[in-house]
C-alpha cells in the first residue's frame, strides 16, 4: 500500500525519495511541494519540510532557497484559507476513527504528461494543472484536501466497485468496465504491482525488462485515458500479496465489490480464487469476466475429438468447434464516463512501481537501453488500434504469402498490444473478419494464442521444464560465450545477428525470424531453449509467458508440437531477406556488401571485403560456429540417444514420442470426475514426431544430410524449381509439360523407394513459399527475369 498514509515516517521516507527527482531535475519544486502536503499531510508538511530539506543547504542552496520561499508562500494564509483547512481538519477527524486514512491523491502525472481530466476530477489533475498556474494550485490542493479527506460514504450512497486492472489495459470492449458500470456506482479503477505473484512457482521471467517498460508506459496511457472520462488509475505496489492490498482497500473505500478480467496463467489463476474466497468470507465479491484470449483455456475440452494430433492448432481448432463455448457476441463500446467516488483512496506514484527504472552508470549518469524502444512504438490503445488500421489497410494483404519476410511490414505487430490487453482479440478478430481479402491465415494465429494458453493450463510447468521426459537428460552445450555472442547479434551469420539485434533494439521481431534464431541456438549451439526463452522473456515488449513457453518448447524439440523444420542460418535469407535489406538495417557494418554475399560475408573475396571496408573480426565478428552441418548431426544423435535411453517413453509401433497425459486430460478422457480418476499411474499420451528423429532412432549414429527427412529447410533447389515451375506454368504452355515431367519423375521416385522398401523421400514441396518479386536475384528464372507475379 501507499508508503505516504502508513505513517509519517514512511511519508518521510516517500518525499525523501521524491527530493532526488527535484535535484534531478525531473521534478520542479512547487510540484514537489505539493507532493509533500499530499503525502503528509498539511500539519506534517509544516513541521517536517525544513528538516526534510535541509541537506540542499549544503548541496543546492538556490534550490533550497527557492522551496523554503515556496513553504513560506504556502504557510503565509488568509483568514478564509484558515477558516478552509479548519473546516478539512475537523472533517478528517471522524474519518480517523473510522479508520479511514487521511487520503492524498498521489497519482500524479508524468512530467511530460497533459492533463485533460474535467473539473469532477481536479484533485487527480492536480500536480498537471500546478505546472501552470503556480497560484491557483494552493486552492486546488485545498479543494483537494477537501474532496480527498472527504466524507465516509453516506448510509445511503453505494459503495464504489473497485475496477481491477491487470493485463486489460484499455477502455474498448472491456467487460469488466461494463460490469462494474452495472452496479451504477462509483468506479475506483486500480492497478496492484505483484511481481512475485506474476513470477509462479518457478523461473518464467514473466516481467522482463522490455515488458516491464511496454507496461509502465501502457499505464500511463491508460491512467490519461481514464482521466479524459473524469475517472483516473490507482497505482498500488502488492506489499504482501494482492489480497492482502485488496483488502485494504476495501476496507478504506467501503468497496463491496472487485470486478477484473481473468488472467490464465495457474498460478495466477490460483491466486485469483484465493482472493475471490476471501473476500467472499469478508462479504465482498470478486467478479471475474473473460475475454483475454477468444475461448477460456479452462473451458476447452477435447470430448468428441480425442487426443490424437494434440498440440497442433487443427486439434486445438476442433476442439473449439466440437465444444464451442459461449457465442463470442459484438465488441464492447468504450465508456463515456466513470463514475467518480467521492473521495479517492491512497495511492503511489507510477513512477515508485520502477517498471521503467534505468541503470545508472557509476558515475551517476542513466543507461538508457530503451531509447529505441521508446521511439518505435505508441503504446497507447489508441497506438494499437492506428496499428491494426494500418495493417488491415496494408500487410493482411501481403499475409497470406509474405508474412515471413523480414524486410517489409507484412504482419500485424500488434503481439504487444495483445499481451497487454491494448486490444482485445474479440476486437481484432471482428476488424479482421471484415478484412476483403479474408486472411484466415491471420485468423488462425489468434488460435495459436488461445493454443497456448490450453497448454499452459494443462501443463504448468511449461516455462521451465521440458514436457517430453526423454528430452530432458539431452546433452546441452555450456558454451556461455555463444550465449553471449546469439544474445549481442555478434555470432558472424548476419541473419541472426540483424534478428537479435532488432530484438534489443526495438524489443520485437517477426514470426519468421524467432523461428530462425531459435534454430540457431538449439540445432546449431546446442544451448537449452530455456536459455532462448528467458531471454526473450527479457527483451521482448510482448514476451508473454504461454506463447514464449510453448514455442520454445516446440522449437527445442520438446513441447507437444514439433516444428518439423530447422532453419538454416544462411538459406532462410532466401526466405525473409532476398536482398539483404534487412541486414543491412540492423548490421550497418555490412551495409556495402553486394545482395549475393551478404548473409556470407566469411565468402568475400579479399577485394570485396576491403572494398566495403570490412575486416572479418574486427568490423564484424567472425563465426562462432562453422561446423553446422556436423553440429546438426550431433544434435539429433543426441536425440536419439536419449530416445534409447527412455524407451517407456517412445511408442513402438508408431516411434512416436510419449508424454504423460495431465490430471485434466486424464479425466475429461475418461469423462471422470478429477478425484475419480486412478492416481499414481502414469498414462502416456502420443505426440506428433519429427520424422527426422523416428527415423534416426533406426540408425542413431547416422548423420544428418544421409537422413532422408532432414528438416533444415534449406529452399534454394527445391523452392526456387517449385517458383520456375510455377511461373512458367501461368506463363506457357512448355512449362505445364515441364511439370508434368517432375511430377512424373517424382512419382517414380516414390513408386521405386516403396518397392525397395524404403520410407518416403522428403517432400519440400509446399514449405516457405514466397512470391518472387522483380529485385530478387532468386527470382531468376530460365529465360528471363519476373517482373512481377503480383
Ligand atoms: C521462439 C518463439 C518465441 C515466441 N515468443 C512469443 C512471445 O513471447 N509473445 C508473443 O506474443 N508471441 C511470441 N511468438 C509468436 C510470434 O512470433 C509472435 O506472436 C509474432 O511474431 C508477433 O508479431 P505480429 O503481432 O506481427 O504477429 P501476427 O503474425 O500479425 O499475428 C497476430 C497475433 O497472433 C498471435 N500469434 C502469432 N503467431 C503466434 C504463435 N506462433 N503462437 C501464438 N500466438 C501467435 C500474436 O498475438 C500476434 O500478435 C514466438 C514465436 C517463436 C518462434
Amino acid at each position: 500500500m501507499a508508503p505516504s498514509l502508513g505513517s509519517t515516517e514512511d511519508g518521510l521516507a516517500l518525499v525523501r525519495r521524491l527530493l532526488r527527482d527535484v535535484l534531478v531535475g525531473r521534478e520542479d519544486p512547487e510540484g514537489f511541494f505539493a507532493l509533500c502536503v499530499s503525502a503528509l499531510g498539511h500539519h506534517d508538511t509544516r513541521s517536517h519540510f525544513h528538516a526534510v530539506i535541509r541537506p540542499l543547504s549544503t548541496a543546492n542552496r538556490a534550490l533550497h532557497s527557492t522551496l523554503t520561499a515556496v513553504y513560506e508562500e504556502y504557510f503565509s494564509k488568509t483568514e478564509d484559507d484558515e477558516l478552509q483547512l479548519a473546516l478539512a481538519l475537523s472533517l478528517l477527524e471522524p474519518t480517523k476513527d473510522q479508520q479511514l486514512e487521511e487520503v492524498s491523491v498521489t497519482t500524479t502525472k508524468d512530467n511530460n504528461e497533459h492533463c485533460s481530466a474535467p473539473s469532477s476530477n481536479q484533485a487527480i489533475c492536480e500536480s498537471g494543472e500546478r505546472e501552470k498556474r503556480p497560484k491557483k494550485r494552493r486552492q486546488k490542493s485545498k479543494s483537494m484536501g477537501q474532496q480527498v479527506v472527504g466524507l465516509p460514504p453516506t448510509p445511503s450512497s453505494q459503495p464504489p466497485v473497485i475496477l481491477w486492472f491487470r493485463r486489460d489495459l484499455r477502455l474498448c470492449d472491456n467487460p469488466a468496465i461494463v460490469q462494474a458500470l452495472q452496479a451504477g456506482a462509483p468506479v475506483i479503477p486500480v492497478f496492484i504491482w505483484a511481481p512475485a505473484e506474476e513470477e509462479g512457482p518457478g523461473i518464467t521471467v514473466a516481467m522482463g525488462g522490455a515488458s516491464r517498460f511496454w507496461l509502465h508506459h501502457a499505464l500511463s496511457c491508460l491512467r490519461s485515458a481514464l482521466e479524459r472520462i473524469g475517472s483516473s488509475l490507482l497505482f498500488l505496489t502488492a506489499d504482501q500479496s494482492s489480497l492482502q492490498t485488496l483488502q485494504r482497500l476495501l476496507k478504506d473505500t467501503g468497496a463491496r465489490t472487485v470486478v477484473a478480467n481473468a488472467v490464465y496463467e495457474p498460478w495466477l489463476r490460483q491466486r485469483d480464487e484465493l482472493v475471490s474466497s476471501s473476500l467472499h468470507r469478508d462479504g465482498a465479491e470478486l467478479r471475474m469476466c473473460h475475454s483475454y484470449c477468444l475461448r477460456d483455456p479452462y473451458s476447452v475440452s477435447t470430448v468428441g475429438v480425442g487426443l490424437r494430433g494434440i498440440g497442433s492448432v487443427s486439434h486445438f481448432v476442433s476442439c473449439c468447434t466440437q465444444n464451442p463455448g459461449p457465442p463470442l457476441g459484438a465488441p464492447l463500446d468504450p465508456p463515456v464516463s466513470l463514475p467518480t467516488p467521492s473521495f479517492w483512496p491512497s495511492a503511489e506514484l507510477l513512477d515508485t512501481l520502477e517498471l521503467a527504472k534505468m541503470p545508472r552508470r557509476k558515475d551517476g549518469t542513466i543507461i538508457d537501453w530503451a531509447v529505441n524502444i521508446r521511439s518505435s512504438w505508441d503504446f497507447s490503445e489508441e497506438g494499437a488500434h492506428a496499428q491494426l488500421h494500418a495493417f488491415l489497410q496494408d500487410g493482411v494483404y501481403r499475409y497470406e504469402k509474405e508474412s515471413s519476410r523480414a524486410d517489409s511490414p507484412n504482419t500485424s505487430s500488434l503481439s504487444p498490444y495483445l499481451h497487454f490487453g491494448q486490444l482485445s482479440p474479440r476486437w481484432l478478430l471482428w476488424d479482421a473478419k471484415g478484412a476483403k481479402c479474408r486472411p484466415l491465415k491471420f485468423q488462425r494465429k489468434l488460435a495459436w494464442r488461445d493454443l497456448a494458453y490450453w497448454q499452459l493450463s494443462l501443463f504448468p510447468d511449461m516455462p521451465w521444464e521440458s514436457l517430453r521426459p526423454p528430452y530432458k537428460a539431452l546433452c546441452w552445450s555450456t558454451e556461455r560465450e555463444h550465449l553471449k555472442a546469439w544474445q549481442r547479434g555478434r555470432t558472424g551469420y548476419p541473419l541472426v545477428d540483424a534478428a537479435m539485434r532488432q530484438l534489443w533494439l526495438s524489443g520485437w521481431m517477426n514470426n519468421y525470424m524467432r523461428h530462425v534464431v531459435a534454430s540457431f541456438l538449439i540445432a546449431y549451439l546446442h544451448l537449452p531453449w530455456q536459455e532462448g526463452y528467458r531471454w526473450f522473456q527479457d527483451t521482448l515488449v510482448d514476451s508473454d509467458v504461454a506463447i514464449d513457453a510453448m514455442m520454445w518448447q516446440n522449437g527445442g524439440m520438446c513441447g507437444l508440437d514439433h516444428w518439423n523444420f530447422v532453419m538454416h542460418p544462411v538459406d532462410a535469407a532466401m526466405t525473409c531477406d532476398p536482398c539483404g535489406s534487412y541486414v543491412r538495417q540492423w548490421c550497418p557494418e555490412l551495409i556495402e556488401l553486394p545482395n549475393e554475399l551478404i548473409h556470407k560475408p566469411w565468402k568475400c573475396p579479399a577485394s570485396i571485403l576491403k572494398r566495403a571496408g570490412m575486416v572479418l573480426g574486427q568490423t564484424y565478428p567472425e563465426r562462432i560456429v562453422t561446423d553446422l552441418e556436423e553440429r546438426r548431426s550431433r544434435s539429433l544423435q543426441d536425440v536419439a540417444r536419449v530416445r534409447l535411453q527412455f524407451p517407456e517413453y517412445v511408442d513402438k509401433s508408431s516411434g512416436c514420442d510419449l508424454v504423460p497425459l495431465p490430471p485434466r486430460l486424464l479425466s475429461q478422457t475418461l469423462g471422470r470426475h478429477s478425484d475419480d480418476v486412478p492416481s499414481g499411474k502414469e498414462f502416456l499420451l502420443p505426440l506428433i514426431t519429427r520424422m527426422e528423429f523416428k527415423h534416426q532412432l533406426d540408425k542413431p549414429d547416422c548423420d544428418s544430410t544421409s537422413n532422408p527427412y532432414n528438416a533444415v529447410l534449406k529452399g534454394y533447389v527445391s523452392r526456387k524449381r517449385d517458383e520456375t515451375v510455377a511461373f512458367l506454368n501461368q506463363r506457357d504452355f512448355t512449362a505445364s509439360v515441364l511439370n508434368e515431367g517432375t511430377q512424373r519423375r517424382e512419382r517414380m521416385e516414390r513408386n521405386q523407394r516403396k518397392m525397395e522398401g524404403l520410407s518416403e523421400p522428403h517432400q519440400p514441396r509446399g514449405r516457405a513459399r514466397r512470391t518472387p518479386t522483380a529485385n530478387d536475384k532468386f527470382s531468376v528464372v530460365p529465360g528471363g527475369v519476373v517482373k512481377t507475379l503480383r
